[in-house]
């Protein structure tokens, strides 16, 4: 069974693919905090942005089988004749809690490209097109090759330079959101600087909140 916090289309807000138009499939769950408001401060991952308890959100649900869950997903796609690989988007929550081999095949059997933004502490099941890590804090990683990079930044227990060796394409400092607002612009600003300072480095906003389109 599968378990869905909520599906839409969007536009890809974050990271190398920033703007593309993709399916986003955000499972429930997450191995490095429950979602409870009152386990944040002692949590592996206490700046998380996103609600991810339950199957209460648009199109979401729960899900018996990949085909089943596939079917769904595709259904959200645009039917535009001719146009690009229909794309979609697996997160959550930690989706590598979820997604399985079988899920994949049913999509690449639909004609999409199948991206995952993970935590990575999980391992990854084979056949993902596209994989962004974001690295949390002192969580160890299992991932450590992939598409993207993408760090929150600024983490005390987590600089820049621990990932800069690893096997990705790209990476990504993205500034960390969240309130007080001033927090947030010194985020933005300290991103900013270490991208200048360290040219490896480029940076990643949320331009879907920018946008104000989910
Ligand atoms: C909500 S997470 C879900 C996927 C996976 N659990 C992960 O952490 O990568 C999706 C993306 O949002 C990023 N993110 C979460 N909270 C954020 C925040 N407060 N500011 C900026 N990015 C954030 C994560 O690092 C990740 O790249
Ligand atoms: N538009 C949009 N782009 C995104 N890229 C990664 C997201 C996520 O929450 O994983 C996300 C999201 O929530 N919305
Ligand atoms: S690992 Fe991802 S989903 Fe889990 S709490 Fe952190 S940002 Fe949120
Ligand atoms: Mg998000």
């Amino acid at each position: 069974m599968y378990h869905v916090k909520e599906a839409f289309y969007s536009l890809q807000g974050e990271g190398a693919r920033t703007g593309r138009a993709s399916v986003f499939c955000r499972f429930s769950g997450c191995n490095l905090w429950s979602g409870r408001e009152a386990d944040r401060a002692h949590a592996a991952c206490r700046f998380c942005d996103t609600d991810f308890v339950g199957t209460d959100g648009q199109h979401g649900g729960r899900f018996a089988t990949s085909e089943a869950l596939a079917t769904h997903l595709q259904a959200l796609w645009p039917e535009t004749p001719g146009a690009a690989a229909p794309y979609v988007v697996f997160t959550g929550g930690e989706p590598l809690l979820q997604l399985d081999a079988a899920l994949i095949d049913a999509l690449h059997a639909r004609g999409f490209e199948v991206a995952v933004e993970t935590n990575g502490t999980l391992p990854a099941p084979a056949g993902i097109d596209w994989l962004c890590v974001s690295p949390k804090g002192h969580s160890p990683l299992a991932l450590t090759a992939g598409d993207e990079l993408k760090l929150v930044h600024p983490q005390a227990d987590a600089p820049p330079d621990r990932f800069i060796g690893l096997a990705f394409r790209h990476f990504f400092l993205q500034p960390m959101d969240g309130a007080p607002a001033g927090e947030r612009v010194d985020h933005l600003a300290s991103t900013v600087a270490y991208c200048l300072a360290h040219p490896q480095w480029r940076l990643s906003l949320q331009t879907h909140k920018i946008a104000g389109i989910d």
